[in-house]
């Protein structure tokens, strides 16, 4: 007999591998696809669901049909320029409240990137807030400085600070309400795995596959949403890692805009120019009026774009 039950659900995307999803309802998570109709639309809008966002959906056997998604309420993307909007992979997450903007307290501490990730967070319709980490490594004197350079350059936005020896869940308090969803952003290095393992009490990044990357470091390659003890959403995404990347990558776009003119004459409009028949990368490459270096710098930013 063919069974027509059918349970409404309404739920948080907790995590998204390309058609397949985890929906997070009623603090159950359920394994999630699109409907036809539903997946049409999504194209038609060309948009895709992000981890983060809410849907609906029937559950029946135990696998929930979205149906359909709820408005947005802020969507973080790793840049603010329309230029790097149009290559696609750009959407991260969706309805955060609060983005937090992690720099650590040495070396990496840089003004300049500071206010590129303000600019994202801004954007996105979340919060901004700062957190300094490795605050161990500097001075009391030194830390205060730093927080009064964010303070005067982004007046409203809160600065949070913590140290090796610093309890995260005590030092981040006002950021982990239970109504909050969060992401953290920032250079590679500057500790927030480290955080993410702290607040979820999970060692996620031992157990997490990880893959190496063009420069030998490791990224996660999975996007997921946590709910903390304190009822808070945490969203980890390697494009979460990957903003920094973007953003980098603007001061690139000089470099590559003869790739992009080449583009143009492309037999495909989605060419990657890699091994695309009618390539006109390629062949001014092969012609010798692209040079070799440029063109494998492009290859590069490309794969860690895609990511
Ligand atoms: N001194 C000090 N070191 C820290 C602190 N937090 C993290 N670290 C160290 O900083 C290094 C980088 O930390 P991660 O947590 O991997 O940094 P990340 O931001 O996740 O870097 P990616 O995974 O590359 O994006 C590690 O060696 C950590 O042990 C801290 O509060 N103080
Ligand atoms: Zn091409």
């Amino acid at each position: 007999m063919l069974n027509t039950d059918s349970t409404v659900v309404r739920g948080q995307i907790s995590f998204q591998a390309q058609d397949r999803f985890d929906l997070l309802a009623d603090g159950e998570e359920l394994p999630a696809t699109l409907s036809g109709n539903f997946r049409r639309t999504l194209k038609q809008q060309h948009t895709q669901l992000l981890v983060g966002d809410w849907v609906n959906g029937t559950l029946q056997a135990g696998n929930v049909r979205i149906t359909a998604m709820q408005p947005r309420t802020s969507l973080l993307e790793r840049s603010t320029s329309s230029r790097f909007r149009q290559s696609g992979n750009q959407a991260i997450a969706a309805n955060l409240t609060t983005v937090v903007i992690v720099t650590s307290a040495n070396h990496d501490f840089n003004l300049e990137r500071l206010r590129r990730y303000h600019a994202i967070a801004t954007v996105s319709r979340a919060k901004p807030a700062f957190l300094i980490t490795k605050t161990d490594l500097i001075t009391a004197t030194d830390l205060a400085k730093l927080v009064g350079q964010l303070t005067a350059t982004f007046p409203g936005t809160p600065v949070f600070t913590l140290g090796a020896d610093q309890e995260p869940a005590a030092q981040l308090a006002a950021l982990l309400r239970p109504d909050a969803c969060l992401a953290l952003i920032g250079s590679s290095g500057v500790g927030k795995s480290t955080l993410v393992g702290k607040l979820t009490g999970e060692d996620l990044y031992t157990k997490t596959i990880r893959q190496d990357d063009a420069h030998g470091r490791h990224a996660t390659t999975n996007r997921r949403l946590f709910v903390l003890p304190s009822g808070t959403r945490l969203i980890d995404t390697p494009g979460m890692r990957a903003v920094g990347v973007a953003e980098a990558s603007a001061g690139f776009a000089a470099q590559f805009s003869p790739i992009e003119e080449l583009a143009a004459s492309c037999q495909f409009r989605n060419c990657r120019h890699v091994s695309e028949p009618g390539c006109a990368v390629k062949a001014a490459v092969q012609a010798g009026t692209l040079p070799e270096a440029t063109y494998q710098a492009y290859l590069k930013y490309q794969a860690k774009e895609a990511r």
